[in-house]
């Protein structure tokens, strides 16, 4: 190999990190493998990375695959990722839990800007543009999504955050989350109707993440970090780029902590049932087939086939 990254990996990944704006690569974490993946839906955003994180029981090194949501040069607008791909790609590998990182505006006065919330909830304001499902064009589907959410991995992710807390972050253990479209920013008459709602936080790239995650049979948390008050608070600056760039890179060193201390947390053997989702197998398998066998698109049920194996035979 002459020292090159390997392009195969032969074990099972079971966790991954997508990472959002600004959290392009997890520099701490030694790679064992890039894997360039592809999945009827086509190729996701970037080759996954398969990183070593050393066991913190046995030491032994455990396998975490990363993707970098907007790709390794942030070359795709919420709208273009390719978001079935992504969450294809990480199950054929073996994902069955998925911690998304997200730059998102606040939406109230007590998220200050480099604060971290973990979402409970999600109002959806995308427009219906982008691929949402992998169950259509004839083998229809539905999934519960209640709870965006994964309760299970929330309660693991607050644990961590709480325990950082005082060391540079701050913590919200909930939040109703905004997923709109963009790729411009709210107006401002938005940006209130959002506030008059409830919502914490607001950000474009949640959504149809979750809901395929969802669909997928993965358990997904988003950790959130605010950037912004986007354009409703008066006499403070409105959201730009620049600023949501510089307090993503002021406090990247804290993002990144803070997700080593997940992973490090759900590689504790109390996790495993957690991290294989044990609670959401098999759920596609009878939410997604109620096409009658005759009435399905054969070309689709190949795709599904190709996700779910022995599903829908
Ligand atoms: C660069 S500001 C808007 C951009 O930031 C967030 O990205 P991500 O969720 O991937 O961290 C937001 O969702 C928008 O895509
Ligand atoms: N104000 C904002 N609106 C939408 N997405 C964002 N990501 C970061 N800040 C945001």
């Amino acid at each position: 190999m002459g020292g090159s990254v390997p392009t195969t990996y032969d074990e099972p990944v079971h966790i991954a990190v997508i990472g959002g704006t600004g959290i392009q690569t997890l520099p701490d974490f030694s790679l064992a493998a890039t894997l360039t993946v592809d999945t009827p839906w086509g190729a996701p955003s970037s080759p996954i990375s398969i990183l070593h994180h050393p066991s913190p029981t046995s030491g032994k090194p455990i396998p975490i695959a990363f993707l970098s949501r907007h790709g390794p040069l942030h070359q795709l607008a919420p709208h273009e990722i390719p978001n079935r791909a992504n969450i294809a790609a990480l199950r054929s590998i073996g994902v069955r839990t998925v911690i998304a990182f997200s730059a998102v505006g606040s939406l109230q006065e007590v998220i200050r800007p480099r604060d971290f919330v973990v979402p409970d909830q999600i109002i959806d304001r995308t427009k219906g543009i982008r691929p949402f499902t992998f169950f259509e064009g004839g083998m229809v589907g539905h999934v519960g999504f209640g709870d965006p959410f994964d309760e299970g991995l929330a309660k693991v992710v607050r644990q961590c955050g709480h325990a950082l807390e005082g060391d540079g972050v701050t913590l919200h253990d909930k939040g109703l989350l905004i997923c709109m479209e963009g790729p411009q920013f709210s107006t401002r008459a938005e940006s209130n109707l959002y506030r008059s709602w409830g919502g914490s936080v607001i950000n474009m790239s949640a959504l149809p993440e979750a809901k395929l995650a969802r669909e997928a049979e993965i358990a997904y948390q988003m950790i959130c970090m605010a950037t912004d008050y986007d354009c409703w608070r008066n006499g403070g600056e409105d959201v730009n780029v620049e600023m949501v760039m510089g307090h993503m890179k002021a406090n990247s060193q804290n993002a990144r902590r803070f997700v080593a201390a997940v992973l490090n947390e759900l590689s504790k053997e109390e996790h495993a049932e957690q991290v294989l989702a044990r609670h959401l197998e098999q759920h596609s398998k009878f939410g997604g087939s109620i096409t009658h066998k005759e009435g399905r698109n054969p070309e689709t049920e190949k795709k599904l086939q190709w996700l779910f194996p022995g599903y829908f035979d």
